[in-house]
């Protein structure tokens, strides 16, 4: 019974990871990779110049900008003066630590949670850390990656290592088969309308079971990206051949003669089968449909055919208040089907739903087609390679016959720190992984959706219950 013999996955990348001992609940861990974007970095520098401390390892850290750029065009002015100051000070940063950087000018510039993996900077085993809370994402190799704070972005600046705490285990397994038009998306919404947005609160989570197993990266990255809007520090997922094909010849994965030692040593990286996790969670795949949110977290969320719940429906009194408020934020009646609901913006992009398989799935559905009079419609690739190989495959082409906008990399109208948003009251189909007040513009009304539902919003111009639209396209 001792954890020696017997771990989970979390546990064996914490436990080799540690290189003191603070106080009898800390550890000090060492961290593999650090990144960094523009919001979370300026002040931790500005307190390391302070300190006259140096970036001890520039060649373990890398930059991207990512929320303050624009996406209509390539300059760092093109988003107003706080996001040019922001971009700036990065870039000088950079500069003088030595620090590699995907800026404007580079073919590969993205969202931090996107170039990651693309660049082969996040592996199987390692501790990855960012000023950002969608770091999570990272955990679909087998990484131990969680969001940190400015003031631990400078710990981390300085010395390459971070105080942590163990946290509690959570499985979430999940067997069977998804049907047809569920995707990762439908999954990990549906995961957190059970569990709700406190559910993973002081856990890690590792996401198992067949349907795991048998997920593209792309998928368990938007799996393992949301598991933070259920409150869990980070997401796992144990890797496997499929993990390792996607890794093999990425710029910054392990060379070719170190390439063997590196896969059999992933190759140790999953939960013994007799690991006693904190807390468990079974879910069957095949009950999975797909999902909207209809109010203001991403626990406000429903099958797509089902009805807008009433704030009466929920026992908990905090809940009850928060489906209130939430109606009345959005716009909504009680009963009321989102499928009767205009749109009018959509937004397919941010690092849970902006890679290429994300808009291989919404340009299977536009293709052929128009966007709805009256909605704005955009696509906003997550980097610049997902960006060059959607354009290499035609998608670039059908989002823009269909009337589409078809952007440059960022984050764009996943939050309103750049020169997209919504307006006050409109009503917007997002993939993105957040719907707060505001989240996309004051007063904007988001809905969380897959790609192909955002896709299918963008050209009937109304919510459409994705899994009754037929092979041709058409509504069933
Ligand atoms: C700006 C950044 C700190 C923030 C985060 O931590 O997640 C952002 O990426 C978000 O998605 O809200
Ligand atoms: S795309 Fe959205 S969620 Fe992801 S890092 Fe950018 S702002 Fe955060």
């Amino acid at each position: 019974m001792s954890q020696a013999t017997s771990q989970t996955l979390f546990q064996k990348i914490y436990a080799s990871h540690v290189v003191g001992k603070l106080n009898p609940s800390t550890d000090l861990l060492y961290v593999d990779r650090h990144l960094i974007h523009e919001v979370t970095s300026p002040q931790a520098f500005s307190g390391l110049k302070l300190a006259n401390r140096k970036v001890r390892r520039p060649d373990l850290t890398f930059a991207t900008m990512d929320h303050n750029v624009s996406t209509q065009r390539r300059s760092l002015d093109a988003a107003g003066e706080t996001s040019r100051k922001q971009l700036e000070a990065l870039a000088a940063n950079c500069a003088e630590n030595r620090i590699p950087l995907l800026d404007l000018t580079h073919p590969d510039q993205g969202i931090v949670h996107v170039i990651g993996p693309e660049q082969g900077l996040t592996q199987p085993g390692m501790i990855i850390v960012c000023g950002d809370s969608h770091t999570s994402t990272h955990g679909a190799f087998g990484a131990l990656a969680f969001g940190i704070g400015t003031s631990e972005v400078e710990h981390v600046l300085a010395t390459q290592t971070l105080p942590q705490q163990q946290a509690k285990t959570l499985k979430v397994e999940i067997n069977g088969e998804l049907s047809a038009h569920v995707t990762p998306k439908d999954v990990i919404l549906a995961v957190i309308g059970k569990l709700g947005t406190a559910g993973g609160n002081g856990y890690v989570a590792e996401f198992c079971g067949s349907a795991i197993r048998a997920m593209s990266m792309e998928g368990r990255m938007t799996l393992c990206n949301m598991s933070i809007e259920m409150g869990a520090k980070a997401g796992l997922i144990a890797p496997d051949q499929i993990t390792f094909d996607y890794i093999k010849g990425k710029a910054h994965a392990p060379a070719a003669e170190h390439w063997d030692a590196a896969v059999q040593y992933w190759q140790s990286l999953y939960s013994d089968a007799d690991a006693v996790f904190d807390k468990v969670v079974e879910i069957d795949a095949a009950s999975i449909t797909p999902q909207i949110t209809w109010g203001t977290n991403p626990e406000q969320v429903i099958a797509v055919d089902q009805a807008v719940p009433a704030p009466d429906s929920f026992s908990d009194a905090t809940k009850r208040d928060a489906a209130e408020r939430a109606l009345a934020y959005m716009g909504l009646q009680p009963g009321q089907k989102l499928t009767d609901c205009k749109v009018d913006v959509v937004f397919i992009g941010s690092c849970t739903n902006s890679r290429i398989e994300d808009l291989r799935a919404a340009a299977s559905v536009v293709q052929g087609k128009k966007v709805a009079a009256g909605v704005r419609a955009l696509v906003v690739p997550g980097s610049g390679v997902v960006k060059r190989q959607a354009e290499a495959e035609g998608l670039a082409g059908i989002f823009k016959d269909a009337g589409f906008e078809w952007r440059e990399p960022g984050c764009s109208m996943c939050l309103g720190m750049n020169d997209d948003r919504v307006d006050a009251g409109q009503r917007c189909a997002s993939t993105s992984n957040r719907n707060f007040e505001g989240r996309q513009g004051r007063g904007a009304r988001t809905h969380l959706v897959s790609p192909a539902m955002a896709a299918a919003a963008a050209i009937a111009g109304k919510f459409v219950n994705i899994a009754a639209v037929n092979e041709k396209g058409d509504r069933a």
